[in-house]
């Protein structure tokens, strides 16, 4: 079975986190970041203080293997100064970062009677060096290292090394003077510091790296944490647009449905009301007009309501003469002019046959007979030409609803009227009996 789109999206999250979690315990396995300097360093360099009057020998034993020799010839003194410097960069102004690097190791063999040797690193800084004396002037990061630690290779942290006080008397103390630096170191090397002993003191450089790591253990786990922070950003944006598409798509079908459900609505109302309508006669049918008389009798509307029942004379005949089919014309426009002089409040139908019946709400019967006469006569006096011109006339029998009474009593008194109009020679308009007072 093919996976939902939030089961792979699941799937995905377990790997990511798997391999988050694999990238973490990986980082010990990164190789070191190592940077050689010795064996591997060709601009090298011995100083004394006989560069500036004094009597300090600094010479090479052996170059090529870093092998060096120190003599210091008077007393002690803070003035004497003698070792080895590695030039970095352009040695001038342009040097080398190793702010990336943790620590430097160094194997160093050394004979003499010093007690403490010198590893330094000086930085080239734009706001106190100046290219044109660069050697004095660059910042003088350095670690002192105490002879009995010189056993196989030495580890210097770089978070070890200090400014010497020396620069920092020549060049002020501020915050910015007294931090170490090591983004652009112009060259390194090792001495003798001050106030070293009267002897020979002799040196070789057997290996002198710098340690560190390509990416450290903060950066690494940031990189991770910008990982998912990503992902995440992606996760959302990707479920957001889904969302935004699933709803907009919800909108159109719940648009679609409503549009349907109202041209349905519209249809069924405009079946509901062709099914209560006569075709023939455009009037209320059996249907519709039962519905009208449901209405009135729920409601116990007969009192005061005029029913009118309404037959063509002789129809028969009509048919016979003229044929079935001008006989259908004639109750068409029959229906034509009942529908055209009634109150909107009057229902008119077609009964059955040639019989309308009119219902006709809050009705006198003097009233009911002005609706009824008038109807009469202008059908009396229609020519109604279909083939041939002829006349056709029509009988109506009236009654008045009583309090009470039900549609069959009203119908039946104006079904007995209408039978009186017919015997008293039809084309007439009778009013029940008991009704014909009925204000
Ligand atoms: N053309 C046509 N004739 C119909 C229709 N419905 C009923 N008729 C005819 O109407 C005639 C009614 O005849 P009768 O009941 O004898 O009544 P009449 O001839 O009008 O006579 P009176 O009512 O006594 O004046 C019948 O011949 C029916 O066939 C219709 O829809 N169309």
């Amino acid at each position: 079975m093919p996976s939902s789109p939030s089961q792979i999206r699941l799937r995905w999250i377990y790997i990511a986190f798997l391999l988050s979690l694999l990238a973490i315990l990986a980082h010990g396995l990164i190789p070191h970041r190592k940077l050689e300097l010795i064996p591997s360093a060709d601009i090298t360099s011995l100083y004394s203080d006989e560069q500036s009057g004094g009597n300090t020998r600094a010479e090479w034993i052996d170059r090529d293997s870093y092998h060096f020799r120190c003599t210091y010839i008077d007393e002690p003194a803070s003035s004497k100064y003698c070792g080895m410097n590695i030039a970095q960069g352009d040695g001038l102004k342009q040097g080398v970062d190793f702010s990336h690097f943790k620590y430097i190791a160094l194997n160093l063999e050394y004979t003499g009677n010093a007690p403490i040797l010198r590893v330094y690193f000086r930085h080239y800084g734009e706001n106190y060096s100046t290219r044109s004396d660069s050697q004095r002037t660059a910042k003088y990061n350095r670690s002192l290292i105490p002879i009995e630690h010189l056993h196989g290779t030495l580890t210097l942290n770089i978070r070890q090394f200090t400014v010497a006080d020396w620069w920092i008397a020549r060049y002020g103390a501020t915050q910015e003077l007294l931090q170490p630096e090591f983004t652009n170191i112009i060259n390194l090397g090792i001495d003798t510091p001050a106030n070293t002993p009267v002897g020979v003191h002799e040196f070789r450089v057997v290996s002198m790296e710098a340690h560190g790591e390509w990416i450290s253990r903060e950066h690494w786990y940031l990189v991770i944490g910008c990982f998912w922070f990503v992902a995440l950003l992606l996760v959302s944006f990707q479920k957001y647009v889904t969302l935004r598409r699933q709803v907009s798509d919800s909108a159109q079908k719940l648009n679609e449905a409503i549009t349907k459900a109202r041209k349905l609505e519209a249809e069924s109302a405009k079946y509901r009301e062709l099914s209560q309508i006569d075709q023939l006669t455009q009037t209320l049918n059996r249907r519709g007009l039962m519905q009208t008389i449901d209405r009135y009798d729920h409601a116990k509307s007969w009192f005061s309501t005029a029913v009118i029942l309404l037959d063509v004379d002789h129809f028969k005949q009509i048919n016979d003469n003229y044929g079935h089919n001008s006989g259908d014309k004639v109750l068409a426009q029959i229906g034509r002019i009942l529908r055209e002089n009634v109150r909107t409040q009057d229902d008119v139908g077609r009964w059955g046959g040639e019989e309308f019946i009119l219902v006709c709400p809050k009705t006198t019967a003097a009233g009911a007979t002005a609706i009824a006469e008038k109807i009469r006569a202008i059908i009396d006096y229609k020519t109604f030409s279909i083939e041939n011109d002829f006349r056709v006339s029509v009988s109506v029998g009236i009654s008045i609803g009583h309090r009470s009474e039900h549609f069959e009593d009203v119908y039946h008194r104006a079904d007995h009227a209408l039978y009186e109009a017919k015997n008293s020679g039809r084309n007439c308009v009778v009013v029940a009996a008991e009704d014909a007072t009925i204000a």
